[in-house]
């Protein structure tokens, strides 16, 4: 069993205590500072910190059920304590473990959990919610998304394939293997930092989950089309297109965030991806200008993050109910104000990282009730109980006149 230096538990109280309680503070971002501040852990420790980290704030609830106490910023250690209880992990002799009553943790866990929200470790709102949009058995869909999600790959096909980028990571000792069905992705074997690669330096592939990726193929882009990617952000999907497009054609990648088209424009580079242009949206008169120019519409919108619960399990804390009724709006406009850039004959794709009807198919039908000229191809829904990967929308509109 690992050797618990009092330095990890420090790290760990901190790095919780920041991603917690700090405004604006994203779990993977707390985590990637946490680590590189202390160049001294080894991988092990680096191993049980990101751990740990991400399983404190995914059982957050559960843990403070059998703690019998809610975390705050000066209890974290009592947290931590029960979490490394449950675990097995007995207890070091540190000060931050000295006031912990380890007998009347481990009696209440054998407690049964006095509701599911508490079991599956979510907030009271979001159980009703959830129950409300997805029906009895909605509980399933939690328990998957507590699953810690895997490590997907994209092989950027503008400078390789799947097969040859498995050999040239093996050469650098990284292990991947190939998900059927998911002819550009690879998972990754065992945790590992592959941003230190040579490969991912060399721009051959990009972090996108397995099911992401399909966003991309279900807009099914051709090379020499033009194509507006609404909601760019930091490029994950831009760049995808880009290959699917083999650098041929138009890409216009929009986003109300100039920070982060200026993040996709280093990653194209990284990528050889040379058909992009980024445009920050200033005002409405961006979109009048790209009316009815697209073959091919991306709106990849902002959502709940619902359906990528395994990846960030934070936004369990984050979200709250005004959030939702937020989004549904400006899912609505953004639906709304970006089929306009459709041209005629032209296809529009709506997708969320989202499970929830009300952010999915009701905006569609919504959409589709206010505009007849446009129709409903084909709709998909990747719900995490039935997939191993994220949890996904996406809908294909055709406009037809
Ligand atoms: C789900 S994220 C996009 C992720 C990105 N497509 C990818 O694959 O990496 C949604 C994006 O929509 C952007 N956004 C929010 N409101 C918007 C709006 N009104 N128009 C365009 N983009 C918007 C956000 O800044 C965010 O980057």
């Amino acid at each position: 069993m690992k050797i618990l230096h009092r330095n990890l538990i420090q790290g760990l109280e901190k790095a919780l205590k920041e991603s917690f309680f700090e405004p604006n503070k994203y779990a993977d971002k707390v985590l990637e500072r946490t680590l590189k501040h202390n160049k001294k852990w080894g991988s092990k420790d680096r191993s049980f910190i990101s751990e740990s980290f991400y399983d404190i704030i995914r059982w957050k609830r559960k843990l403070e059920f059998y703690a019998n106490k809610k975390m705050a910023p000066d209890n974290i250690n009592s947290i931590i304590a029960t979490y490394l209880l449950l675990k097995k992990i007995e207890l070091p002799l540190f000060p931050e473990f000295e006031k912990i009553y380890k007998k009347k943790i481990k009696d209440r866990f054998k407690l049964a959990f006095p509701s599911k929200a508490i079991e599956y470790s979510i907030p009271d709102w979001m159980q009703t919610l959830m129950k409300e949009e997805l029906g009895e058995n909605w509980y399933k869909e939690m328990k998957a998304l507590n699953i810690p999600a895997s490590t997907i790959l994209r092989a950027n096909t503008l400078k390789t394939t799947a097969e040859d980028l498995k050999n040239i990571l093996s050469e650098e000792q990284i292990s991947v293997d190939f998900i059927k069905g998911y002819k550009d992705a690879l998972i990754l074997e065992y945790k590992e930092n592959v941003f230190k690669t040579q490969a991912f330096k060399d721009g051959l592939f990009e972090i996108q989950d397995a099911s992401s990726q399909l966003v991309g193929q279900f807009l099914n882009p051709k090379p020499g089309m033009r194509v507006i990617d609404s909601c760019a952000g930091a490029g994950g999907k831009t760049l995808q297109l880009a290959a699917l497009m083999q650098n041929k054609g138009h890409i216009i990648a929009l986003d109300i965030h100039e920070w982060k088209l200026q993040t996709l424009k280093q990653r194209a580079r990284r990528n050889g991806a040379h058909n992009i242009q980024t445009k920050v949206i200033e005002d409405s008169k961006t979109l009048k200008r790209l009316e009815n120019t697209a073959d091919r519409v991306l709106i990849d919108a902002p959502c709940s993050g619902i359906g990528v619960l395994r990846r960030n399990p934070d936004a369990k804390w984050k979200l709250t109910p005004e959030f939702m009724e937020r989004i549904y709006k400006e899912q609505r406009e953004i639906l709304q104000n970006n089929s306009k850039l459709v041209k005629n004959g032209g296809i529009m794709v709506y997708a969320t990282c989202s499970i929830m009807p009300s952010e999915n198919t009701k905006q569609v039908l919504n959409f589709l009730e206010n505009n007849k000229n446009f129709k409903l191809e084909e709709e998909v829904s990747i719900l995490p109980s039935k997939s191993n990967f994220d949890g996904f929308y996406m809908a294909k509109l055709v406009r037809i006149s």
